[in-house]
């Protein structure tokens, strides 16, 4: 039995991802602390929302998916309820498997993952590290458990705050970049859905090029450019405007937040 601790937009969309695959829904509780929105989760989806002490009883994997600012209070309030034969994954930003070590009992497994949101369409990417007294069974678990839902590889705890910047904020660099091209289209006179419906498949496209065809994108983008044409002088204006520096500032922002919220 699998237990979702905190069912908000990362939550709910491995709840909704694992449904549509492998799982069904008595096999999954929900623990959701207001009760119009646990409400509308038993609605939506038919799971059983319970009060976390009775997830903790009934479930051996718990997927803890609160705000990292709320998490420690969870972890203490069912800390004395877990034993070894729980396995407590966390997809929290920053929280180290240290610090959630630090709160538990002696010997609880704990596996820090981090997901994204295109998860909720089997689509997602997920990085996992395992803690001091994960085993090799329990990151299997936790990558068999994720990989429902997407793609999952395995990483160096030291590397997870660079994985929250890049594959657990990107999509929103992704939709930042959407919308502006909408709104550019929209701005040049075109009808909105017209711009949408550009964007968006363009979008899948180039990203359907880059899974499909394996190369690297310079390599994409030189095919692009035709000589003295017009993606040549878009991307002068993207370097002239330093888009490129901005991007690796804005991740670097993200891995530092990250970092940050490790001591909350
Ligand atoms: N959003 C994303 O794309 C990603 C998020 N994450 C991580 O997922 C976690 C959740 O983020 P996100 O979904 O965006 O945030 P949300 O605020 O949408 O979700 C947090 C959920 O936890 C619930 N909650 C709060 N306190 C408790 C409690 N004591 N017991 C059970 N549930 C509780 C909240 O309920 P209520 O609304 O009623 O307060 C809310 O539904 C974060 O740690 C984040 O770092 C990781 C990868 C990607
Ligand atoms: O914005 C956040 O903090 C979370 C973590 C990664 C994506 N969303």
């Amino acid at each position: 039995m699998i237990a979702i601790i905190g069912a908000g937009k990362m939550g709910e969309a491995l709840l909704a991802g694992l449904l549509t695959r492998d799982h069904a829904p008595k096999d999954v509780l929900v623990t959701e602390p207001r009760e119009e929105h646990a409400a509308e989760l038993r609605e939506r989806y038919g799971v059983e929302t319970v009060p976390a002490a009775d997830a903790v009883e009934r479930a051996d994997t718990l997927l803890l998916a609160l705000k990292p600012q709320d998490m420690l209070a969870l972890v203490d309030e069912i800390a004395p309820l877990l034993s070894g034969r729980n396995l407590v994954i966390s997809v929290a930003a920053g929280l180290t498997t240290a610090v959630l070590e630090s709160h538990l009992p002696a010997g609880v497994p704990v596996v820090r993952a981090m997901p994204n949101t295109p998860a909720l369409m089997g689509q997602g990417m997920t990085a996992v590290a395992g803690g001091a007294h994960a085993e090799s069974a329990h990151l299997d678990r936790a990558e068999e458990l994720l990989g429902t839902v997407g793609e999952v590889i395995r990483v160096g705890e030291q590397h997870m705050d660079t994985v929250t910047a890049i594959s657990g904020s990107g999509p929103a660099y992704f939709y930042f970049i959407a919308e502006t091209m909408i709104e550019a289209g929209v701005a040049m006179g075109m009808p909105r859905a017209t711009a949408q419906r550009l964007v968006d498949r363009t979008i899948t496209g180039a990203a359907a090029m880059l899974d499909g065809t394996g190369e690297h994108p310079v390599v994409l983008r030189e095919a692009v450019t035709s000589p003295g044409g017009t993606t040549a002088a878009a991307l002068r204006e993207l370097e002239r405007h330093g888009v490129r520096t901005a991007f690796t500032d804005a991740i670097e922002a993200a891995r530092d937040r990250s970092r940050a919220l490790s001591g909350n």
